[in-house]
């Protein structure tokens, strides 16, 4: 019996990476906007990489407390489907981008320390397409290799889609899923070569564990 799983990639910087990528099957790809991130990627070059990638990809803009002009304007300058909010950004702020950018869809992250962040993450879950638990860390907002605590996570029900992040790698995803279960991973420094530059053998290898395990890649919806 085949379980489905929605598998994002994220911190992509190159065309032929995200091509590679993306011809394994994967849901989504995901594009660091910040500029003080070792993976930022600009505008300019996430436009470029989009127009060569087919049309069933989910691409996702990673932005942390930017405004909403500047996740406005990125999002028409590259024609992103997806917007990652990996900051502080309030429920508030969520609605008003909602509003603003009615065709994308809305990703809230939450960084996980303890068991009051998934009372935090339930309450973006009327407002916000997927849900995406990251693990906390005290200097960096995303992209830690740092893994949250997934017995946290057997009872986290909201009332979207989740997806979980945080430290996942090839060696590690199975269990991950035995302990939650999420409708997507969100996968970045465990398939790296150095940051911004992923391995494609540990992304095929992080692939091929999910299909032994019975996983079928989902695109999104
Ligand atoms: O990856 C970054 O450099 C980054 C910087 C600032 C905010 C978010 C960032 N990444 C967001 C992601 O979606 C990562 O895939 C997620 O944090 C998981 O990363 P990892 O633990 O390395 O798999």
């Amino acid at each position: 019996m085949f379980k489905n799983i929605q598998v994002k990639i994220c911190g992509l910087t190159s065309l032929e990476q995200a091509q590679a990528i993306a011809a394994r099957g994967v849901t989504a790809l995901g594009f660091i906007c910040l500029d003080r991130s070792p993976r930022y990627i600009d505008p300019g070059a996430i436009a470029k990489i989009l127009q060569a990638l087919p049309n069933s990809l989910l691409t996702v803009g990673v932005f942390v407390n930017h405004s909403l002009d500047e996740i406005y304007d990125i999002a028409h300058h590259t024609g992103l489907k997806g917007l990652q909010l990996h900051g502080n950004e309030s429920v508030e702020f969520c609605q008003a981008l909602r509003h603003a950018l009615p065709e994308q869809v809305l990703i809230k992250a939450i960084q996980v320390r303890d068991a009051q962040a998934l009372e935090r993450a339930k309450t973006y879950d009327q407002t916000v397409d997927i849900l995406l638990l990251d693990a906390y860390h005290p200097q960096q907002w995303g992209g830690t290799g740092q893994v949250l605590d997934w017995s946290l996570l057997q009872t986290f029900q909201p009332a979207c889609p989740w997806w979980l992040a945080g430290g996942l790698k090839p060696e590690n995803i199975h269990q991950a899923l035995t302990m939650a279960n999420p409708q997507g991973v969100d996968v970045s420094s465990g398939v790296e070569r150095s940051p911004g530059i992923k391995d494609i053998f540990l992304v095929e290898q992080l692939l091929d564990t999910l299909t032994e395990a019975n996983y079928r890649l989902n695109n999104y919806p």
